[in-house]
């Protein structure tokens, strides 16, 4: 059947939002966090692809099943990071993060200082490992507080 709807060959951006409540420490920083604390952050997940045309396709005017991208999301990210503390485990803290996890804390030793915007960088590059082919990472917003929160734009980077 002819495609009467030339605008299913179009970009579309989708996005799925997540949150998870995780405790960190900065390392050497010289304000309150760089006592351990916890945020409920909340994560938005932008994709981009074009939606599948075709009525044999059970995905069909979907750009990709918003249930697999909570799938890669909640395997990558949300699950590991939930209930953890995330600790600068290049850094002096590292022997912090130790002694937590002797005491049965779960405990994620990050290569870098957990900041919001080094927390966009990693989720950033799990999630696009993990994306289908024709979809790619659009964007990326987390919130560490209901009034801060970092970016991350597919076209900056
Ligand atoms: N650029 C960044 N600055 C700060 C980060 C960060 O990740 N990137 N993180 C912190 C702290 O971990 C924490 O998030 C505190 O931030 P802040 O917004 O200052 O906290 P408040 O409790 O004052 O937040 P309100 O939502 O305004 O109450 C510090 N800086
Ligand atoms: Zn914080």
């Amino acid at each position: 059947m002819q495609n009467e709807f030339p605008y299913l060959c179009s970009m579309i951006r989708i996005t799925k939002i997540f949150t998870f409540e995780t405790a960190h420490v900065l390392y050497n920083y010289d304000g309150k966090c760089k006592n351990m604390h916890g945020h409920s952050y909340k994560l938005f997940v932008t994709v981009k692809g074009k939606p599948v045309n075709d009525l044999e396709n059970p995905k069909n005017g979907m750009v990709v099943d918003f249930g697999d991208i909570k799938d890669i999301v909640k395997s990558e990210i949300v699950d590991v990071w939930d209930h953890a503390v995330l600790i600068n485990g290049v850094s002096p803290h590292r022997e912090l993060g130790e002694g937590l996890e002797n005491q049965g804390h779960k405990v994620i030793y990050c290569t870098f200082q957990p900041t919001c915007e080094n927390m966009l960088y990693a989720i950033a590059a799990k999630v696009k490992s993990k994306l289908p082919e024709g979809i790619s990472l659009a964007y990326l917003k987390l919130h560490e507080t209901e009034n801060s929160y970092g970016e991350w734009f597919a076209e900056d980077n």
